[in-house]
């Protein structure tokens, strides 16, 4: 950087405020330009694609520079926030022309990833959460805050652990978190891993008109992650904050957990291959009218209830709006027109309205009486809830009626906001102009009598305000006494006379003093429904409510969802489910449906079945009808008995964690190991081919200690699917666990898929056929058969391996397949396996059985090493 002493004063000014923002681009006004200066301007220039020039450029320190119209400011501070880079807008704060000396200039409003509101129409149904966390070394438990600066939500959590608060930032799509001085390096480096900008902000600055909105929060971490959100948002938005509203205390606990990998995986809201809303349950689901319900849907969608109660509202008013097609479909017609109530409220605020909002605010008030017209033919008893919540707000709706024109400009400065007959004043301006006006038409006819000259005229500009043109044919036939020459054309020239000219100077005082209290009195206007920004939140969030509602009832509609039987007993039981993604993009013809059975006497179904056939569209299937049941949608089947799950887990498909730069294995053994330690027996645990990442041997003897931990000590709901073959025999040893395979055939060689979910294990693997379908070289293929037929007419060890488990209680070893006794040992003797053909020898026996009765959860890996032994030297006697 150029030394301060050398600087010009003004680059002294910009760089006194660089000083004060050094983690953002400063983008300081400069006429009608913004300029970047030095790195600011080397990375912008590059970021932004513009020209990069340079001030003093004869110096000998030339200073890096580059520009952008004032005018197109917003899109170039949107690409840069978008990166996820912060900007400070400098503005001059007086006239230049009017300055002494340098012009003053400050900066205005800091724009971050978190903070930014000003978004555009694709992201009407996204919110955009700023995040705070602090931490409490004493009671080592960390603060989470949440707000959402264009509609006002303020919510809290104290949470325990680092993985919840990465869950709950995923969860939420933050772009920004902020941070007190205790929360961790660590932390703070995962969080950037993870593409989230963090800001610090360690100081509470005390807020005495804000103080109400952290009161009655339950602790005190929790007050300290909201103050510290709230000073960070003052720090940076300098505005008018009125809007946000009073914070909220939450649990993560209250919902369903389920953790990001798993939102992903299932592909709730956004797809794993684009990252967009297509192909989700959440664009199959939307079927919302206003962008408010569109936001409230996807906050459902990553948060589904576990309070039967409150599931079974919301299905009590699916059941009645589904039932009542002509009632839903005129509350539809009203939700269509109702604007973004919540974003409205919040633009109120900040003193961002224009005329046009307050229209859109002033219609969307209007539908409301027809809202609760539709309410009142339905249930009161399900319905009324809502309906109380819906107060209309009327009087702002007579205050936008009676102020504001039915088609305002976009600017509030320019005028034509105001309706006539709201202030006396403004009308008689109006008058005034109306009658110049007159006077003016007057005036035109005079003169073309006067002067002869038929096609002479009266216009307007700004620069040489009122004239009179004549074209140059006729300038001859002008008297040379009252005509001033004002302005000349290439075929006419302007002019003006004394008595224009007074006319003129009426004329314009009365459209200036007109315009300037037409904005004073749309600032009243707007004051007076600032005043309304509680009332508008409460109606904005039982409108919102009712919009997913309604969209759940028009979507189960569409899309035949029945209304799940909901139970405490454990039992899952789903007739003809469908994954709805799924049938809806391959057509409700084509898509097979498929029972899901669990009962409280089965825990575990393993899944086989050859590649392509179904099996994760089966697993998926099965959580998403959870989600759906349990956010209050009807599901997709012909009938469902659902349990209330209190977790899900998934490990499904190669989502490999490359930001944290883990193998795929590793991902797999990680989350593996998340469902292993908390789940419980209401949870749900998907294991799509578990350990198909490492060796063969290692992978089919983790995936089978991995079911037995499961089966024998978690009892959660699992669904496992395998190709491990070896593994269906587990049904002889774990009592609740049930086969299932995808049934496929073959027909003249080729494989037919038929998508079917069966009881009992697959009988055959159909890679070879998989690798054809895929257009594998035929060659290849021939060479691939003659390998198999061969490693399976000498039983792969694979084939031979034993079964040995886990099981706490064993049951005596199965006579099927290769389990039988000698199998069962082998697991822990020499690689001998030969088949015996002799008697056992009482010895063997003995060792056999005690072998059977050991427990080995419940001793150390050294304690059975340690017996092995013994055995093996008992056997060798
Ligand atoms: N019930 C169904 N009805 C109709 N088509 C289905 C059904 N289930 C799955 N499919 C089709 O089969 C394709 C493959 O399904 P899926 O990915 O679930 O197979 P998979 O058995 O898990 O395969 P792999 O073992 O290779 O991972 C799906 O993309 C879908 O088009």
């Amino acid at each position: 950087m150029a030394n301060a002493t050398k600087l010009t004063p003004m680059m002294q000014q910009y760089q006194a405020v660089k000083d004060q923002y050094p983690d953002a681009f400063l983008m300081y006004r400069l006429g009608d330009f913004y300029e970047l200066f030095n790195e600011d301007a080397i990375k912008g220039s590059q970021i932004l694609e513009l020209t990069l020039t340079s001030r003093n450029r004869n110096s000998k320190d030339p200073i890096p520079m580059c520009g952008v119209p004032h005018r197109a400011v917003q899109n170039y501070v949107d690409i840069l926030v978008d990166r996820g880079y912060k900007v400070a807008i400098c503005e001059q704060m007086e006239d230049p022309k009017l300055a002494k000396g340098m012009v003053k200039r400050s900066v205005t409003q800091l724009i971050t990833p978190g903070t930014r509101t000003e978004s555009g129409v694709e992201n009407a149904k996204n919110n955009n959460y700023l995040t705070a966390l602090v931490y409490d070394d004493q009671t080592k438990q960390y603060g989470f805050a949440y707000a959402e600066l264009s509609t006002g939500e303020l919510k809290t959590s104290q949470l325990g652990t680092v993985d919840t608060i990465i869950n709950e930032a995923l969860s939420l799509q933050t772009k920004e978190v902020v941070v007190d001085a205790k929360v961790s390096d660590a932390l703070v480096q995962r969080f950037t891993k993870l593409g989230i900008l963090v800001s610090h902000q360690d100081e509470i600055k005390s807020m005495a008109e804000t103080s109400y909105l952290t009161e009655g929060l339950p602790s005190a971490v929790q007050k300290r992650s909201v103050a510290i959100l709230l000073t960070y948002i003052t720090e940076t938005q300098k505005r008018d904050l009125a809007h946000l509203q009073r914070a909220v205390a939450y649990e993560p606990s209250a919902f369903l957990k389920m953790d990001h990998n798993s939102q992903y995986n299932l592909e709730l809201t956004q797809n794993i291959r684009t990252k967009k809303k297509s192909g989700t349950l959440l664009w199959l689901l939307d079927n919302t009218k206003t962008a408010m319900g569109g936001r409230k849907l996807k906050r459902w969608l990553v948060r589904p209830l576990i309070d039967r109660q409150t599931i079974t509202n919301r299905q009590n008013a699916v059941a009645e709006l589904l039932n009542h097609y002509f009632e839903r479909s005129q509350l539809t017609d009203a939700l269509v027109k109702v604007y973004d109530l919540e974003r409205l409220a919040g633009r109120v605020a900040f003193g961002s309205v224009n005329g046009r909002d307050l229209i859109q605010l002033k219609t969307s008030l209007d539908q409301i009486p027809q809202i609760k017209y539709c309410l009142g033919q339905l249930d009161q008893k399900i319905l009324g809830p809502i309906d109380a919540h819906l107060e209309p707000v009327d009087d702002v709706s007579r205050l936008i009626e009676a102020a504001i024109v039915d088609e305002p400009p976009i600017s509030v400065t320019e005028g034509g906001i105001i309706k006539d007959g709201y202030s006396h004043q403004l009308d008689q301006y109006r008058d005034a102009m109306q009658n110049g006006k007159q006077w003016l038409a007057e005036l035109e006819t005079r003169e073309r009598k006067a002067t002869g000259i038929n096609n002479l005229k009266i216009g307007y500009n700004h620069v040489f305000g009122y004239y009179i043109e004549v074209t140059k044919v006729n300038l001859g036939k002008l008297p040379k006494d009252r005509y001033q020459r004002k302005q000349t054309l290439t075929n006419a020239e302007r002019f003006s006379t004394p008595e224009l000219k007074e006319r003129e100077s009426l004329i314009l005082e009365a459209q200036e003093k007109s315009k300037s209290l037409e904005y004073e009195l749309f600032v009243e206007v707007r004051d007076q429904v600032k005043k309304s920004i509680q009332r508008l939140q409460r109606l904005a969030d039982a409108v919102s409510t009712l919009d997913v509602l309604q969209s759940f009832a028009n979507v189960s509609e569409e899309y035949r969802l029945v209304r799940p039987e909901l139970n405490d007993a454990h039992d899952l039981e789903i007739i003809d489910g469908r994954h709805p993604v799924v049938e809806k993009v391959m057509g409700r013809q084509s898509y097979v449906p498929n029972d899901v059975k669990m009962n409280s006497d089965t825990n575990v179904l393993l899944i086989t079945g050859p590649n392509m056939s179904g099996k994760s569209t089966y697993m998926r299937q099965l959580a998403l009808t959870v989600v759906m049941t349990q956010i209050g949608c009807f599901v997709p089947a012909k009938s469902a008995k659902m349990p209330i799950f209190d977790q899900i887990f998934t490990r499904i498909g190669a989502a490999d964690d490359l930001i944290s730069g883990e193998s795929t294995f590793m991902v797999e053994m990680k989350e593996s190991n998340q469902a292993l330690q908390q789940a419980t027996p209401n949870s749900l645990i998907l294991f799509d081919e578990l350990g198909r990442g490492t060796a063969t041997y290692d992978g089919m003897a983790l995936a089978q200690s991995i079911i037995e931990y499961v089966h024998n000590y978690i009892h959660a709901k699992t669904l496992f699917s395998t190709h491990y073959h070896e593994l269906t025999a587990l049904d002889q040893e774990l009592a609740q666990l049930k086969n299932v395979h995808v049934g496929a055939s073959e027909k003249n060689g080729e494989l037919v898929f038929l998508h079917k979910v069966e009881p009992g294990a697959a009988d055959k693997s159909y890679g070879i056929h998989v690798a054809k379908i895929a257009g594998l070289p035929a060659p290849l293929l021939q060479r691939a058969d003659v390998i198999l037929k061969d490693l399976e007419a000498h039983a792969s060890p694979i084939e031979s391996q034993p079964q040995a488990t886990l099981a706490a209680t064993p049951k005596p070893a199965p006579a099927s397949k290769s389990g039988d006794a000698d199998g069962q040992l082998a697991l822990f003797a020499e690689p001998d396996r030969t088949p015996r053909t002799e008697p056992m020898s009482k010895n063997d026996q003995r060792i056999l059985n005690e072998l059977a009765q050991t427990d080995l959860m419940s001793l150390t890996p050294m304690d059975v090493m340690n017996r092995v032994y013994e055995w093996k030297r008992r056997l060798k006697k």
